[in-house]
């Protein structure tokens, strides 16, 4: 059996696919939801043409108890409420995160979370270049599963893999982690580049700069390089970068253009962002792409003067 929180649309999206694998259980977190989703085999909020197999059970409420490991497929800014509120249940099973970002009250990603919260656990995360309708589609996808303790890594990796999302495995969890928390920090400004008319040729530098930042800030924490160069980074760089499929994206462009964005939609890159910019400057990280991102999501700036801040600063070397 697999357990996974959070009925969002990657939450949705991983239980039609590991449902070729097994039974699944999909918890929402709001009850009159579950029920709706359980009686009408669909999740109408998140992903309205995709029929639910029949082994998805949704429930809502109190947990399962067991060693069953548990998906955590809710935003990253919820996380932390959520672990606490739960971890007498959630025990010592593999807890996988599926969120990115880091979290804006500790400065700590998402396994470091689960650490903190959940001693007994035993932390992974599962990330990369996969949107979750491409997924529920059984559209071909592979994404990356880090989890530091091997052995643990390779079981998850094994249950978790279906006939079209294929798992490649790491034990490099800040490294995993990192790249899909900063890409989509990126992808807010290639969006804003885009929406604001600046051209290909912009949004080509700001992905190659924003990239050589993400590996300075990933290096200062720990993280492998090689990491970052996979799936889990450059691999959802290259996808959040550039489709309109991605709110991250889809929220820069509409800071670019001036126009407002449906704040009910999940972009965990604006948080993201100044968690990052926060935790740069305690470790003395020059982070200009970020920084000039910050200040578009906070509004001190606007897209043509971010990008005359980036363009004026002292000539170097790559
Ligand atoms: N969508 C995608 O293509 C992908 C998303 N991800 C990541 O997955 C994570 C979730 O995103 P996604 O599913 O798209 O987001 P959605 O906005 O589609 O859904 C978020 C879900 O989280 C639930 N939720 C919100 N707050 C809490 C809380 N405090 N406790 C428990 N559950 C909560 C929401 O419940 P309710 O409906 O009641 O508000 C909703 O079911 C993000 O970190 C995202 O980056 C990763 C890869 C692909
Ligand atoms: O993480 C994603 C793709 O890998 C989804 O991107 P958005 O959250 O920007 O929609």
């Amino acid at each position: 059996m697999t357990l996974i929180c959070g009925a969002g649309a990657f939450g949705t999206a991983l239980a039609v696919t590991l449902a070729q694998n097994g039974p699944v259980t999909l918890w929402a977190r709001d009850a009159e939801h579950a029920a709706e989703m359980q009686a009408s085999r669909v999740n109408a909020r998140r992903l309205p043409d995709i029929p639910l197999p029949e082994g998805i059970t949704v429930i809502s409420g109190t947990l399962p108890e067991g060693d069953t490991p548990c998906l955590l497929a809710m935003p990253m800014q919820t996380l932390g409420g959520f672990l606490t509120a739960h971890h007498c249940t959630l025990g010592a099973r593999p807890l996988v995160a599926c969120c990115k970002g880091m979290d804006l009250a500790t400065g700590l990603g998402p396994t470091g979370l689960i650490a903190q919260t959940c001693a007994e656990a035993i932390p992974a995360i599962l990330t990369g270049p996969s949107f979750a309708r491409d997924i529920a589609l059984g559209l071909p996808t592979a994404l990356t599963l880090a989890c530091a303790d091997g052995v643990v890594g390779e079981r998850l990796q094994a249950s978790l893999t279906t006939p079209t999302l294929r798992l490649y495995r790491t034990t490099d969890t800040i490294g995993a982690e990192l790249g899909g928390a900063l890409k989509n920090v990126i992808a807010i400004g290639c969006g804003a580049v885009m929406g604001a008319g600046l051209g290909e040729s912009a949004r080509a530098a700001l992905m190659t700069r924003g990239f050589a930042e993400m590996h300075r800030f990933a290096h200062a924490l720990g993280a492998q390089p090689d990491t970052l160069a996979g799936l889990s980074g450059f691999g959802d760089l290259v996808l959040t970068c550039t489709s309109g499929q991605s709110r991250n994206y889809r929220y820069g462009q509409s800071l670019g253009r001036g126009e407002a964005f449906d704040g009910g939609v999940t972009v965990e890159g604006a948080a993201t962002a100044r968690a990052v910019l926060a935790r740069a400057r305690a470790l003395d990280l020059d982070m200009p792409v970020t920084h000039a991102i910050t200040a578009l999501v906070t509004g001190e700036l606007r897209v043509s003067e971010a990008m005359d801040m980036l363009l004026s600063r002292p000539l170097k070397e790559e």
